[in-house]
Order: C-alpha cells, then sequence, then structure tokens
C-alpha cells in the first residue's frame, strides 16, 4: 500500500483517537495532569516529612550496652572508600593508643580510618563526605593541659548517620552502630587510662549533615514515584488497545483496509504524545515544587532519561496487548507489572546495581527497561543531593559511576524499545485472536513474508479458470501458464472435487465445473474458487484438533445481484465473509473480486469491498457523520468527495436528523443502519453483510431491508442471515451452507421447488363438518399429509408431484363451499424455512452417518450424539422459527401501514398468499 494511503490512514485514525480523548474530559485531564502532578506532589510531602523528622533530632542519650551487638563495619562492597571510623585529637598519644586497640580488636585496616586534629575538622570532614561514614568519634577534653593522657572527666561522643540514606553503608539501624562502638570504645578507654572504676561519659550525637532538602528522598523514592505516573499511563493504554481488540473494532477496521502499521503507528503517535505531555508536567511540576534534581541537573540529562522511558512504555503496552485478549485483564496485568517493577525498583540500584552481584546480573536486568530507569535516576540523583551540588552536565553523561554510565542508560533504553517493539509485531502476527488465525512461529523465515510470493493454492485452484476477466491487471493465477490441461484432465478434477460422501445439489457442482474450466457467466464480480478454510487445532485455544469450517466452496456472484448465504449457526458463513476481506486467508482456494486476488492484491480489493460485521464497529465517543468521514478516509476517498459522501450514506439510513448526535446514544438499530451505511461507504462496489438485522425490532428490520433494497442497484451485496423471511425477500439467489460445504444455490422459488415438501392448504369449515371436510380431502389426495387440526380447522401438505392437480382441487372448493361448510381456506406454497430445515437435516444425518462409521454399535453413544447432533443444527433455528413466524404475524398487521410499493410486492409474494391469490401462485409453480 501506497505510503500516502498509510500517512492518511494514521492520520485518521488520529482524528478518531483525539477526538476519544478531548471527549472524555475528565479521564484525560486526570491522565494528562493529574496523574504526573499529584505523584510529585505525594513525593514532595513524603521529603518533608522524612526532612521534619530528622530535624527534629538532637542529642540522644546512651542505651544500656548489650553483649551481643556486633561492631559495625563499612560496607566495601556497597563503596570501596568508605569509612569505619573517623576521629579528632590525631596526635594525642592515648587517643591514638585507643584508636589502636579497637583496630586491633575488630581487625580495621587503616585505610577504614581517618583522622584529624579538631572537632570541626572532624565536623568538616563528615559534612564534605556524606554516607561514607559509619561513626565519628569525638574526645572533647583540653589536650594543652593534658598533652599525654585524657584526663577522667573528659567527654566522649558517637556521631551516627542516620539520614534516609544511611543504609548506603550498610546499617540499618543507628543502635546497632552505636552500642557495639560504644562498648569497644569503653573498653579501650579503661584499658588506655587504667582505671576500671571511672564513670565515662560516652554519648550519642547527631551526624554532621547538610540541610536536608525534598530532593534527599530522590534517590530512594523519586525512581519508584515518577515510574508509577508514568506506568499508570501504561495501564491505560494497555487496556484501550485492547477494548479495542476484544470490541473487535481493529478487525472491523482492517476488513475495510486499514493497514497494520497504520493502526500501530496512529497509537504509537497518541499514546506517545500523552506521555511526553505528563513528562513536561512532572518536570514542571518538579520544578515548582523546588527538587534540585530538576533544578540543578541539565535539563537534558533527566529529559532524555524520561523521553527514552516514555518510549518504552509504549512498546511495552503494545506487547503486552499482543498477549491479553480481555481489558479487564489488560488493567490487572497492567497491575501486576506495575507491583512488580516497584519491588525490583527498590533494589535496583542498593543490589542490582552494586558489588553485591555479578555485572552480569546487572546486565540481565538491564533488559527491563524500568529497571534500567531507576538506575539512571539514582544515578542523577546523586549529583544532586544538596543544594550546594551544581548537578550533572550532559558533558558528563559518560562519567557516572559503577557498572555502566549514564549515557550507557540511555542505548539500553533505546535497544529495550527496539527489543519490545519486536516482540509487539511478533506475538500480534503469532497469537491468535478472537477472529483471525495466527501466522507460523516462523512466518519471518519464509519466502512469502519478505517477497510476497504467491501461495501455491491459488495457483493450483485458479489455473485453468478465469477467462473472462483476462483484460484485468491481475497476472497472477490463470495467467501462470497451466492452460494445457486437457479436458479430461479437468473432468477429473472436478470428479475428484466433487467425490466427498457429503450432500450437494447438482447446480452446485455445475457452477464448480464452470469456475474451473472457466466458463462463467462474463458478468461475474465475485468468482470464489474451492476456497476452504481449517482452523488448526491451537492449545492458545483450546482447540485439540484441526477443524475444516468452510469445505471447497466454489460460487460466483453477478453484477446488482443479492446473494443471501444461509446456514445454521458455525456452518462457515462468517468465515466466509472474513476470508473475503482479508482478515485471514482461506488455507486452500482463493478469491476473485472484479478479477483482484484475496490473496495478492488484498488493498485493491478493499478499495471496492464495504463490510457490514456481525458487531458493530461504532465507537461511543463519535458521532454518525464522524463514523462516516473516518471510513471514508480509511477507504482513501478524495477529501473533496467526503461531504457529499457523508450526506448520501446519512440520508440513506435515514440518519441524518441524529448525523451529530454520539453514537453512544442510539439505539441498537439506529447502530446496525449506521453499520450498513458504513459498509456503503466509498463507492464500495462489492458489499458483504453479516447479518445486518440482527436484534432489530421488525419495524427496524424492514427499514433495512429498504436500504439494502435500493443498495443493490449497482453494487453486489452478499448478505448472512438466519431470517428466511429476510433471505426471501431481498435476493436474488441464496445458497444454502452446512457443515461448512455449499449444499444448494439458486433462487428462492427454484429453491422450494426442488427442496420443498409441497403445498400447505389450510381449510376452515363450520362446527361439526371438519371430519366431512377431512374424508374429501383423503378423497381427492390419498397421499395427502395432515399436518394439524382443530374442531375447526385442518392443515394438509400436498405432495408436489400432486400441483398439477391443484387448480381442480380449488375450484372444486369453491363451488361446494356451502355444501361443505367451508367458510374459508388458504394455500401457501413451501417455505424457504421447510427448505433450510430439509439441508440442515440431511447435514446433521450426514454428519451422524460419518461418527457412526467411526465409534460402531455403541447404541447409547449413538442415541445421544444423534440428540447433539440434531439440537446443535435445528434448536437455533427452531427458536428461529418461531421469531419469524410472530414476525410474519406482525408484519400482515404492518402491512397496511407500509404503502412502499417494491418491497411490498416481494412481501405478499414471497411465501404466502390468500384463497384470492391462490391460483396466480400455483401457474407460477
Ligand atoms: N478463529 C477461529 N478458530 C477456530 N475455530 C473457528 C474460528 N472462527 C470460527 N471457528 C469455527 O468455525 C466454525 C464456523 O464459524 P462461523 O463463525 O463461520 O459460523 P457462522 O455460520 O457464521 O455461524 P453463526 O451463524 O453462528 O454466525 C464454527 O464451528 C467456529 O467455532
Amino acid at each position: 500500500m501506497a505510503i500516502k494511503r498509510k500517512i492518511r490512514q494514521t492520520t485518521v485514525l488520529l482524528e478518531k483517537h483525539y477526538k476519544q480523548l478531548i471527549r472524555n474530559k475528565k479521564t484525560t485531564f486526570f491522565l494528562l495532569i493529574g496523574i504526573p502532578f499529584l505523584f510529585q506532589l505525594a513525593l514532595l510531602l513524603m521529603g518533608k516529612s522524612v526532612q521534619s523528622t530528622i530535624s527534629s533530632e538532637d542529642e540522644k542519650i546512651l542505651h544500656q550496652p548489650q553483649e551481643e551487638f556486633q561492631f559495625p563495619r563499612c560496607n566495601t562492597k556497597f563503596d570501596k572508600n568508605c569509612i569505619t571510623l573517623a576521629y579528632n585529637k590525631k596526635s594525642h598519644p592515648q587517643v591514638q593508643q585507643v584508636i589502636t586497640l579497637l583496630q586491633q580488636e575488630h581487625d580495621l585496616p587503616d585505610k577504614e580510618i581517618h583522622s584529624v586534629d579538631t572537632e570541626e575538622d572532624l565536623d568538616t570532614y563528615l559534612f564534605d563526605h556524606p554516607n561514607t561514614t559509619v561513626a565519628g568519634l569525638v574526645f572533647r577534653f583540653d589536650s594543652e593541659a593534658n598533652p599525654d593522657t585524657i584526663p577522667s572527666d573528659s567527654k566522649f561522643f558517637i556521631q551516627i548517620n542516620e539520614t534516609t540514606i544511611y543504609t548506603y553503608v550498610g546499617v540499618d539501624d543507628y543502635l546497632d552502630v552505636f552500642v557495639p562502638i560504644q562498648i569497644s570504645l569503653q573498653k579501650a578507654l579503661f584499658k588506655v587510662i587504667g582505671d576500671y572504676d571511672l564513670d565515662l561519659d560516652i554519648t550519642y550525637m547527631k551526624y554532621p549533615h547538610p540541610q536536608l532538602t525534598p530532593s534527599d528522598i530522590i534517590p530512594s523514592a523519586g525512581a519508584n514515584f515518577w515510574f508509577w505516573a508514568l506506568l499508570f499511563q501504561m495501564i491505560i493504554q494497555l487496556s484501550q488497545i485492547v477494548e479495542e481488540k476484544e470490541t473487535r473494532k481493529r478487525f472491523g477496521m482492517r476488513m475495510m483496509g486499514l493497514s497494520d502499521s497504520s493502526y500501530w503507528l496512529s497509537w504509537f503517535v497518541l499514546n506517545f504524545g500523552v506521555l511526553l505531555l505528563s513528562i513536561f508536567i512532572l518536570i514542571a511540576s518538579g520544578a515548582m515544587f523546588g527538587f534540585n534534581f530538576f533544578l540543578n541537573n541539565s535539563f537534558a540529562t533527566y529529559f532524555v532519561l524520561f523521553m527514552l522511558f516514555g518510549l518504552n512504555v509504549v512498546a511495552l503496552s503494545f506487547f503486552l496487548s499482543t498477549l491479553i485478549k480481555k481489558a479487564k485483564t489488560a488493567t490487572m496485568v497492567g497491575f501486576g507489572i506495575f507491583c512488580f517493577f516497584t519491588i525490583l525498583n527498590s533494589v535496583a540500584s542498593t543490589v542490582i546495581y552494586s558489588d553485591l552481584v555479578p555485572k552480569a546480573v546487572g546486565i540481565l536486568f538491564a533488559f527491563l527497561s524500568p529497571v534500567v530507569f531507576s538506575k539512571g535516576i539514582n544515578d542523577l540523583a546523586q549529583y544532586t543531593l544538596t543544594d550546594e551540588d551544581p548537578g550533572l552536565k550532559w558533558k558528563n553523561i559518560g562519567d557516572t559511576s559503577d557498572i555502566f554510565p549514564l549515557s550507557t542508560c540511555y542505548l539500553w533504553l533505546l535497544l529495550d524499545f527496539a527489543i519490545y517493539m519486536l516482540l509487539a509485531i511478533y506475538f500480534d502476527n503469532v497469537v491468535p485472536g478472537e477472529i483471525g488465525t495466527a501466522k507460523k512461529p516462523w512466518y519471518f523465515l519464509t519466502k512469502e513474508y519478505w517477497k510476497g510470493v504467491q501461495k501455491e493454492h491459488e495457483k493450483i485452484n485458479v489455473s485453468n479458470s478465469d477467462n473472462s476477466d483476462s483484460s484485468s491487471s491481475d497476472n497472477s493465477n490463470s495467467r501462470t501458464g497451466t492452460n494445457s490441461n486437457s479436458d479430461s484432465d479437468l473432468e477429473k478434477r472436478v470428479q475428484k472435487k466433487s467425490n466427498s460422501k457429503k450432500f450437494e445439489d447438482y447446480d452446485v457442482k455445475r457452477i464448480r465445473k464452470k469456475l474451473i474450466q472457466g466458463k462463467e457467466s462474463k458478468n461475474s464480480v465475485l468468482k470464489i474458487y474451492g476456497m476452504t478454510k481449517i482452523f488448526r487445532k491451537n492449545f492458545l485455544k483450546k482447540t485439540i484438533k484441526d477443524f475444516k469450517a468452510v469445505d471447497d466452496l466454489y460460487l460466483t456472484m453477478e453484477s446488482e445481484q443479492l446473494l443471501a448465504l444461509l446456514g445454521p449457526n458455525g456452518s462457515g458463513k462468517t468465515t466466509t465473509i472474513n476470508m473475503l476481506t482479508g482478515l485471514f486467508p482461506p488455507t486452500e482456494g482463493t478469491a476473485k473480486i472484479y478479477g483482484k486476488s484475496i490473496l495478492s492484491e488484498i488493498s485493491q480489493v478493499r478499495d471496492n469491498l464495504g463490510v457490514c460485521p456481525q458487531h458493530d464497529i461504532l465507537w461511543d465517543e463519535l458521532t454518525a457523520r464522524e463514523h462516516i468521514k473516518m471510513f471514508a478516509g480509511l477507504k482513501n476517498l478524495p477529501k473533496d468527495q467526503i461531504p457529499e459522501e457523508i450526506e448520501d450514506r446519512l440520508a440513506e439510513v435515514d440518519l441524518t436528523d441524529v448525523s451529530n448526535q454520539r453514537v453512544g446514544s442510539f439505539s441498537g438499530g439506529m447502530k446496525r443502519r449506521l453499520s450498513v451505511a458504513i459498509a456503503l461507504t466509498g463507492s464500495a462496489e462489492v458489499v458483504l453483510l453479516d447479518e445486518p438485522t440482527t436484534g432489530m425490532d421488525p419495524v427496524a428490520r424492514r427499514h433495512v431491508w429498504e436500504i439494502i433494497e435500493k443498495a443493490k442497484k449497482k453494487r453486489v451485496i452478499l448478505l448472512t442471515t438466519h431470517s428466511m423471511e429476510e433471505a426471501d425477500i431481498l435476493s436474488d439467489k441464496i445458497a444454502i451452507i452446512a457443515a461448512g460445504k455449499l449444499r444448494c444455490v439458486g433462487s428462492s422459488l427454484h429453491l422450494k421447488n426442488k427442496f420443498g415438501t409441497g403445498y400447505r392448504i389450510s381449510i376452515i369449515a363450520e362446527e361439526g363438518k371438519i371430519d366431512g371436510v377431512k374424508k374429501m380431502v383423503k378423497k381427492k389426495f390419498q397421499k395427502a399429509n395432515f399436518l394439524g387440526e382443530t374442531i375447526t380447522t385442518i392443515t394438509i401438505e400436498i405432495p408436489r408431484k400432486k400441483n398439477k392437480a391443484l387448480p381442480q382441487f380449488f375450484e372444486y372448493l369453491e363451488k361446494n363451499q356451502k355444501r361443505l361448510g367451508i367458510s374459508d381456506f388458504s394455500v401457501s406454497l413451501t417455505t424457504l424455512e421447510e427448505v433450510f430445515l430439509n439441508i440442515a437435516e440431511r447435514a446433521a444425518d450426514e454428519r451422524i452417518l460419518e461418527i457412526k462409521e467411526k465409534i460402531g454399535d455403541d447404541e447409547e453413544a449413538l442415541q445421544e450424539l444423534e440428540k447433539n447432533i440434531k439440537t446443535t443444527h435445528y434448536s437455533d433455528n427452531f427458536s428461529k422459527k418461531k421469531s419469524t413466524d410472530d414476525d410474519k404475524k406482525k408484519k400482515n398487521k404492518r402491512k397496511k401501514k407500509k404503502p412502499k410499493k417494491d418491497l411490498k410486492k416481494k412481501i405478499s409474494s414471497s411465501s404466502q398468499f390468500s384463497s384470492d391469490t391462490s391460483s396466480t401462485n400455483i401457474d407460477e409453480d
């Protein structure tokens, strides 16, 4: 498909997405502005609360020492340059002795000890080296007066770091640090001073640290909060995409010619646009709240990080959407992912990207973009811990710490994005949807995929056909050089094809033969060549064996013709339509529409095709007008023709008055009418209507019939329906399909004559006269079948063979009406419903026979099977029969009110007639 067209389709869809967004104002506002702002506000509040807790801490009093405390050591796995103890009075000999004793007792290397001269120097050191030292020891006494000894009235302080990043040095609780140091220091002082009765004053002192700002919360919580704000969007985007799949809107649009690339591109542009906006709001509110992270780091350093993560969020939602079928599940999975990464992110910097685990683990986790994002945030946060920190400049992105720098985080995020997108494309192709079939897992390795090579089965089945459209641009199939087939070959092929044990009428065989020989009518617009669909067993769909849904279907349709495709539930009608629209390819065979193959030229086929699927493909937020505009755009109708097209289509289905109303407020009937209008949009010459009147009341149904009747003029219409009345009234040709196989084809009258049981006569007589009438009928028609009897009426079925005797019989009735006590009588031709049931019954018997051969003599199993098959074959049709009868009654009531000429003529001549018109109909037969 031309790039230009794809771009147009993308823009049309974007317009649709945009309208949906602006018409769901509250949700959109919450999504775009509310979520990022609220998460940022929550982060600020959390920062404030931590700040206030720590500022309120003052000196703390010594706790009772306990033996089991371990002496705390700085964790060199976290930080190679960390310090266990820093102390003042480094030149005092007894202080030095105390430290040496501590070192000896706890095996502390010199590199874990830092010494300074004064208390101020110690504070400055601790202040300037945050989160590197476990504890500071303050010796307070006058060293000028006591140059060699520590006086007994000295004060000792243990300074401990207890800010939020405290765990960085590897301890969890300040008591774990204070108490063991206090015990060891006490012991060492006793030894050095040499007086074990001294009452030493060892006190806890606050660790000097820079003024805490809300930014301090960022390394521990920022990554999660910002990640949550963006991931919330992912959950919403994921459920929107899955909802379009679940409600079959995506398939509907695909049927109408939408390319997959335009579909994904439109979602990509929308979702990424939404995320970018959210990111700007996140950054703006972060800066507004005074987070150093946003104020001191270069804008590009964090913007690129957020943007790349935004791309990953979109790709992740695409990928997940290919694996999920229901919007509800999508939301649940979204929240699951949310929780999973929240946990993972909390250990991203402390475990995954620390010296605790091998480097390879860090690399492995880099395939999960939220973890990389979290690492990037943590890296950047280290540069803005205090107000004084200058932040990271863009030119230094390659210099940041540990396993890989920030610049590599960017690369990882790009790589992850590419991987998720590829996974999305792959699984979109191989995971079977509700409708449609999946490609083979290795589809991208096949020649067909890369070169668009024509499928072998198309060549075989159409090889010798189609001389009628040889002038068309199609250069495949019949023109592939296999015309050398002799007549006998053809005969054999036809024989072989029709050798199936399944019942099919002679007309069906004839159509097949003509198509194979290429002798079909020159007016044939739609030609189906041996189309077969086998749904392969698929454990994802829980189908345990291959299933042939459509079996070697040959059919033709001519211009201005309406063909009604009838068949019991599950007989393959929708599958046939889905193959014709290219939703999935036939397993065998092909079809041509206006000379274009559905296998190799589906986009050209779709230009001429209009589809009304079984389920409405409508969006509640859009108006009727916008729907027509959108589908006209998808079908590439020239822009200047669109306004006229909208008016014409709306007028055609009588929706002009409500054209600016949102479809969400439409009734079921109005929606269906709009679906029919959509199918007729864009000068569709071949229109496929899949049960267009399902769920409609009789009035609405008749309205749609009128629309279809009018639409037939310049088009070819293939209609599937369960309403026999609808088929009878609208169709020029009827095809009945059962168990995937075409059984019979022809006009309604032709089928009634061929497969109907004959005529039905109802006679109403005065009370007490009915027995006499019965005797008279038995005398005239020995083979008459008495269908029903009350005290005043009888219904008789006269076999078709006897129809020549009917005119005489009616003459006799009229002449002897008074004598026999007959008050009225009527006659009707076999209904289409009887023909349908007859065919369905044969198909069911066939199936029973087939299975009987397999299961042998097990009587009980046979009975159960028979019951099941008959029930599935007829139950729906019997219920339909009832509703059709009801419809008929209603129809008769309405007849007087609806003077539409053409249609009314058809309705009255379709199935029943009164005694006044009986002779005309009998003659017609
Ligand atoms: N994607 C699929 N995978 C597996 N089986 C499928 C698939 N689509 C349809 N089928 C099966 O193929 C058969 C024909 O289905 P189809 O929808 O074509 O019937 P139908 O004649 O349109 O029925 P209805 O009148 O109920 O709409 C059914 O047995 C159905 O279960």
